[in-house]
């Protein structure tokens, strides 16, 4: 059964508080920017939805006691919305088999994959902030529009923006869920173009699939990168990466602004101490033992880059040794002309 979600904005009350927002703002949350734009941002969009009625329309977002609201309204089998940490709303996924998939609305990162109780196959580095300012550390954040480093903040504005969640479906007990970003004022401070991103995730036994969409909506074209930056739980020191054998290589350790070219000559690449790699034309599938008794495969259609980082003894305390990062990523920019999307599916599978 396919039981997609009609959805509803939660702001029908804020229409006719919008001319209050400004002051609200100052009021009640004078630091949360990009909360107050992504209410605006909906007001705006309610006009859009009749057009884009093929998309399903919900907005989720932090505070205003819209988990609740949410918890009412959303009736999608295997599609919970919960508080998570910091109050933030979080989908709980659960597929037939019972995995789980947990994914936060702000930055849509996916923070959480399990295929049994016992163990999570994503990581949450323990300094990862949930107020809806900062980036979640951990998991599956967005790299966009830009990888970094370069002209805007480290990785670009995604991962630190509140997504709407577009629609929510369930086939034959497998959920999906897409988030949705739109350009706003937030965004186009740091990057002044019009556009759409999807963000579709899927849990099937055993595997996480994404597929992520961008499209065009300005009338000028633009460029970007981009990358999941996915973080996994692992023993570091045992994890092995098979796949990226005769790859060019772009080592960001000695600067990484300045990267080392190289090739890659081993077959399996492991993370001795501080890693930060980028891998030009890696491959359509990558095989990592993550060094707790697991083999994840990671294939992609169109994210034509890889990414291997951990930061070993850079980073504070110990934690560095129960994760590594390896990320596709579109390093070279995608040029996108009006009305273009580019699409980069990712699929990961426990063996
Ligand atoms: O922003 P985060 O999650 O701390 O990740 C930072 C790292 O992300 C990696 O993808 C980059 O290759 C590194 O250069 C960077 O330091």
């Amino acid at each position: 059964m396919d039981a997609s979600l009609q959805c509803f904005s939660p702001y029908q009350a804020c229409t006719s508080a919008s001319s209050t927002l400004a002051s609200a703002q100052r009021l009640i949350f004078p630091a949360s920017k990009s909360f107050f734009h992504a209410i605006r941002l909906s007001i705006v969009r309610r006009s859009n939805i009749k057009s884009r009625s093929s998309v399903g329309y919900m907005e989720a977002q932090a505070s205003f006691g819209l988990v609740e609201t949410l918890q009412g309204q959303f009736k999608t089998e295997g599609i919970e919305v919960e508080k998570g940490r910091g109050g933030l709303p979080k989908l709980v996924l659960t597929e037939s088999s019972g995995s789980q998939a947990e994914i936060y609305v702000f930055g849509a990162c996916i923070t959480s994959w399990r295929i049994s109780s016992e163990k999570d196959l994503l990581f949450v580095r323990p300094d990862a902030v949930f107020n809806g300012q900062k980036p979640i550390s951990g998991g599956i954040p967005h790299c966009f529009p830009q990888f970094g480093p370069g002209p805007i903040q480290q990785h670009g504005f995604a991962r630190n923006s509140n997504w709407s969640v577009a629609s929510c479906s369930n086939s034959s007990g497998i959920p999906s869920v897409v988030f949705e970003l739109t350009d706003n004022e937030y965004t186009r401070a740091m990057w002044n173009y019009a556009f759409l991103a999807l963000y579709k995730v899927t849990l099937e036994p055993k595997k996480l699939s994404t597929t992520l969409t961008i499209k065009n909506t300005d009338d000028k074209p633009f460029t970007f990168t981009t990358a999941l930056h996915t973080y996994f739980s692992a023993m570091a020191a045992e994890v092995r990466v098979k796949g990226l054998k005769g790859c060019q290589t772009l080592d960001k350790v000695p600067n990484p602004i300045n990267p080392v070219r190289g090739l890659e000559e081993r077959e399996e690449v492991n993370f001795p101490g501080f890693v930060d790699c980028v891998y030009l034309d890696a491959p359509e599938e990558l095989i990592m033992k993550n060094g707790l008794g697991d083999t994840i495969s990671i294939t992609n259609k169109s994210w034509s880059d890889a990414v291997l980082w951990n930061p070993h003894t850079n980073a504070p305390g110990e934690f560095y040794k129960e994760f590594v990062c390896v990320e596709n990523a579109k390093f070279k920019p995608v040029l996108l002309e009006p009305g273009q999307e580019w699409v980069a599916e990712q699929v990961f599978q426990v063996s």
